[in-house]
């Protein structure tokens, strides 16, 4: 995958990430009307001086949800703690995790939806009842010890919210859906990051990077970070239209933002399948990638942007989707009429 929107393997780039992350809900941007529900929230658990209801943020990968956790945490007064779905294998490791909680610490758990069945259903008496039974022995010896736990509150985060389960969705008393963000907002997250990190932004500079961040905070910084690299090296430090165009050329980025793999996937949906409608997985295979980071990492966006639409027979480019490509899209595709609605079969989640 393009190093430009990958997942966050090198410690430096965490680094940079961290350094720039919001650490309190007045200084988060955007997601104006989940901001205000989480505000709610949090003032009236502080007020009562009691643990909220136990909250799950679902969207796109890089739009804020661990960010989120981490405010929820601050803006309580209270600890955190940080697990992933897949780290748990076990039942035995989450209750490791739920017992050694302290009265109303944060458990924030990334892709919840990956977690595995037995610990998931520890979980449920966890949330609803502050209590675990844990197995000890095998077989007809096997005798459950109930534990209990400190009241805490979960925040669970997931990028594909119709892949959790029903009882779990209903021990969340707060849901929210975080969307890409608007392009006046990600101008404002590339404005906020050059001042902590010290660097001459132009207003223009701000707005072409914003404009091909895929509506996402995670990578107006990275592009941010890129572009100042650029800057620094091939011109005079400061990061104007022209400086931040020319950057992102070198990093194959283009003006809506789609980077090598976007551009591969629809390059690969129109070139090799005529446009479509061909499976998700057939497509991966054409791109070299796993279905999950396709479905995951690139197509929400592509959906969005209106250049490919899922269909109950699969992915398709639409005409919009031929055009970015310098294509003519053949008479009467999908999209040609009205601007592509961005899910037509719900199939997103
Ligand atoms: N609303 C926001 N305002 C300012 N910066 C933000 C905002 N949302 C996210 N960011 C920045 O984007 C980066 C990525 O955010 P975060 O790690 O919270 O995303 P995520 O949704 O948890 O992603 P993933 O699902 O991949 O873990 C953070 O470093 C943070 O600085």
């Amino acid at each position: 995958m393009s190093e430009v929107v990958s997942a966050l393997a090198d410690p430096e780039e965490r680094d940079a990430e961290a350094s720039v992350r919001p650490k309190r809900l007045g200084e988060f941007i955007g997601q104006h009307r989940v901001r205000e529900q989480l505000d709610l929230l949090l003032r009236s658990a502080v007020r009562r001086g009691s643990a909220p209801d136990h909250i799950l943020l679902s969207g796109s990968p890089g739009l804020g949800k661990t960010t989120l956790a981490m405010i929820v945490a601050a803006e309580l007064g209270s600890g955190l703690r940080i697990t992933s779905g897949p780290a748990i294998e076990r039942s035995g490791d989450l209750a490791a995790v739920l017992t050694s909680l302290a009265e109303g610490d944060v458990l924030f758990i990334d892709e919840i939806h990956r977690i595995a069945k037995p610990a998931e259903e520890l979980l449920y008496s966890a949330m609803e009842d502050f209590r675990v039974d844990v197995v000890v022995g095998k077989g007809p010896g096997a005798t459950a010890i109930p534990l209990d736990v400190e009241p805490f509150t979960l925040v669970g985060a997931t990028t594909r919210a119709g892949l959790l389960t029903g009882p779990m969705r209903d021990r969340f008393g707060f849901v929210a859906h975080l969307d890409f963000y608007e392009p006046d907002e990600l101008e404002q997250v590339v404005t906020r990051s050059s001042r902590i990190l010290g660097v001459p932004v132009a207003e223009d500079g701000a707005v072409e990077i914003a404009g091909r961040s895929r509506g996402t905070p995670r990578i107006a910084n990275r592009l941010l970070r890129r572009v100042r690299d650029y800057a620094e090296v091939r011109a005079d430090g400061i990061v104007t239209r022209e400086v931040a165009r020319a950057a992102l050329r070198v990093y194959d980025v283009d003006e809506l933002g789609l980077d090598r793999l976007d551009r591969a996937v629809l390059t690969a949906l129109v070139s090799s399948f005529g446009g479509g409608p061909v499976g998700l997985s057939t497509l991966a295979v054409a791109v070299g990638e796993q279905p999950d980071t396709v479905e995951e990492v690139c197509e929400p966006f592509l959906v969005r942007a209106g250049l490919l639409a899922r269909t109950p027979r699969g992915r398709v480019a639409t005409a919009s989707g031929w055009r970015h490509l310098g294509k003519t899209p053949p008479n009467g595709i999908f999209g040609s009429g009205a601007p592509p609605a961005p899910d037509l079969f719900g199939l997103e989640s």
